[in-house]
């Protein structure tokens, strides 16, 4: 692998969107001044009691001559008992026409905003297939909420929480978390309100009982992507990798090696990032990936990861612009 290549796989971060209430516009009234066939929208008591019990579909509005507008406003306001508008008091045409305008352009963001469909990814991969680095870039491009199993624990073992005590000795061996600590921890995660608008879910489900326990819970994810790397590459990337604790830069030592021997010197390798466990964790991961796979296979897409970053990324995005 070039070096090129390698540091584009290696710099992830390390922890990773009226309707006719307008009465005349400006160019109307001057219009109207000089052409009578000019008309103006009036609407009724009725027809204004109609508009608050209904909807805004329903209302029925009245086209009248614009010389007939004074009239219109005053049985209207004889109708209702209420005194006539002050004549040359309130907004102006102009600002009238501006604000339903301004109600309009807001209505039709709303629904297109509520039109908008939460993404709902997992990213799946074998340990160093670069999922952070993805993660990281689909973050960026889309706003996605990103949730790493992975970090999780690690947050709840650097915080010494009782899952985090439990977690430990199963993540320093390589080894699956049991779904008791890992479960109900990726499900509250998923309950926080930014998650609301979607999420890319990282390194969860990562067995049968973990997707089963995903679905239980109605949460189902609209897109499976699947970092396809060889092992060979996996355990190379693995084996190198260090994180610089001071920036959470990513760096290998070998591919993307550190700047000067300052950052080199303060480097730290994770815990499971050695041969022998790189290799358990591979093996785990091969151990299960496929059954999780067959719960995903219609929505998933398998993406070849033994690539530059920008590569990668370019399939990723035009899925996800595609969902
Ligand atoms: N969904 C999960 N279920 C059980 N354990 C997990 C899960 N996700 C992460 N872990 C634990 O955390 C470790 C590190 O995970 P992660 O940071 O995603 O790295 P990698 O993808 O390289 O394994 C795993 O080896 C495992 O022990």
């Amino acid at each position: 692998m070039s070096a090129l290549t390698a540091s584009s796989l290696f710099t992830s971060s390390a922890l990773r969107e009226s309707k006719t209430t307008t009465t005349s516009s400006t160019s109307n009234k001057n219009k109207n001044k000089k052409n009578s066939s000019s008309f103006v929208v009036c609407r009724s008591q009725k027809q204004q009691q109609q508009k608050t019990s209904a909807s805004s579909e329903k209302s029925i509005s009245l086209l009248a001559p614009s010389s007939s507008k004074n009239e219109c406003i005053q049985q209207i306001a004889a109708k209702s008992k209420a005194p006539p508008p002050p004549a040359a008091t309130g907004p102006t045409p102009t600002q009238i026409a501006a604000g339903v305008f301004a109600a309009a352009a807001i209505g039709v963001t709303a629904r297109k905003a509520m039109k908008k469909k939460a993404k709902k990814i997992v990213i799946a991969g074998a340990p160093a297939s670069g999922k952070g680095t993805q993660c990281e870039l689909i973050v960026k491009k889309f706003g996605i909420t990103h949730i790493s199993a992975g970090d999780l624990l690690r947050a709840a073992v650097a915080q010494g929480t009782d899952d985090g005590l439990k977690a430990k000795e199963f993540m320093d061996r390589g080894d699956l978390v049991p779904d008791e600590v890992v479960v109900n921890m990726v499900k509250s995660r998923l309950n926080e309100p930014d998650c609301a608008g979607g999420w890319l879910l990282d390194g969860y489900p990562r067995s049968a009982s973990q997707a089963e326990a995903l679905s239980s819970y109605g949460i189902e994810p609209d897109l499976f992507l699947l970092l396809d790397v060889p092992d060979e590459e996996l355990l190379e990337r693995v084996v190198g990798r260090r994180l610089d604790p001071v920036t959470g830069q990513i760096y290998h030592l070998k591919f993307f090696p550190p700047p000067d021997e300052t950052v080199a010197k303060r480097l730290t390798q994770r815990s499971d990032d050695t041969e022998e466990k790189a290799q358990n964790r591979l093996k785990v991961h091969h151990a299960n990936v496929n059954a999780v796979l067959s719960k995903y296979k219609n929505i998933m897409k398998t993406i070849d990861g033994n690539r530059q970053k920008t590569t990668v990324f370019k399939e990723i995005e035009g899925l996800i612009k595609s969902m």
